[in-house]
């Protein structure tokens, strides 16, 4: 019996060491058949495009700036087609993804990109630096910190989560624990997260495509 293969599209906007954890794990076999086949950026100067580039992954830059510019008094308008685009972008990719993985990217979507994706069976998933109602949205590290040296927080954490409307509120994956430690520096907490979240972006991803194995199998 031939191995199933995956496909994944991952989308960034920064630094990228979530989709280096993903790719040494493609390569090492912690993701066993699963190859990331498309990498999609919102902003130009992501580290995380010449990660991809080094390791012979498309790429591509897909950039707000130019619909905000095309819609200027309507930013809803503007979302919504960008969003449009990125689905048509997918879509349209060879091979087509069987799993979205948002790794830092920093864009909410809205329907014009969840609806489409949904008709086509492709589940989306992101990292987020907190633990399911908590902290969603952008700066959650910071937040968390500031709560653990303000209200006496003793732990935050992180999840890999489906994406829904909703930011930060689709259902959980995994999660893990992260303790807070009093008097820490905010940038030892975030080294901490970091290497909890490298480990979590793999096994979240591995368990949606074990799903998606499973699914194929029924068929
Ligand atoms: N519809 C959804 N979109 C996204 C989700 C989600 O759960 N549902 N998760 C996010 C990732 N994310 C936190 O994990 C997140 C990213 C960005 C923002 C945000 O406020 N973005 C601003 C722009 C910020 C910037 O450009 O620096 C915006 O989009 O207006 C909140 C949460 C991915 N998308
Ligand atoms: N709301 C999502 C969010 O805040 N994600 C944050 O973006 C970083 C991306 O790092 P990377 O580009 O090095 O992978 C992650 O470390 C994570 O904390």
């Amino acid at each position: 019996m031939t191995e199933q293969q995956f496909n994944l599209t991952v989308l960034i906007s920064g630094n990228g060491s979530n989709l280096q954890a993903l790719i040494d794990a493609c390569a090492s076999g912690t993701l066993p058949n699963t190859r990331i086949t498309h990498v999609i950026s919102n902003r130009k100067a992501a580290y995380g495009l010449e990660r991809a580039t080094r390791a012979s992954i498309p790429t591509t830059y897909h950039n707000l700036v130019a619909y905000k510019k095309k819609h200027p008094d309507n930013t809803d308008t503007a979302r919504a087609q960008y969003d449009a685009d990125l689905a048509n972008i997918i879509l349209t990719s060879t091979p087509r993804p069987d799993l979205i993985v948002c790794a830092g990217w920093m864009h909410i979507v809205t329907a014009s990109f969840l609806t489409p994706m949904a008709e086509a069976g492709i589940k989306i998933i992101n990292l987020h630096p907190a633990l399911p109602g908590e902290f969603a949205g952008a700066g959650a590290i910071e937040r968390a910190w500031k709560a653990g040296h303000e209200q006496g927080l003793k732990r935050t954490g992180v999840m890999i989560h489906e994406v829904i409307a909703e930011v930060d509120a689709g259902e959980a994956v995994v999660t893990q624990e992260v303790e807070l430690r009093e008097g820490e520096s905010l940038e030892a907490l975030e080294e901490r997260m970091h290497g909890v979240e490298h480990g979590l972006i793999v096994e979240g991803t591995r368990r949606v495509l074990e799903g998606r194995g499973k699914e194929r199998g029924s068929r």
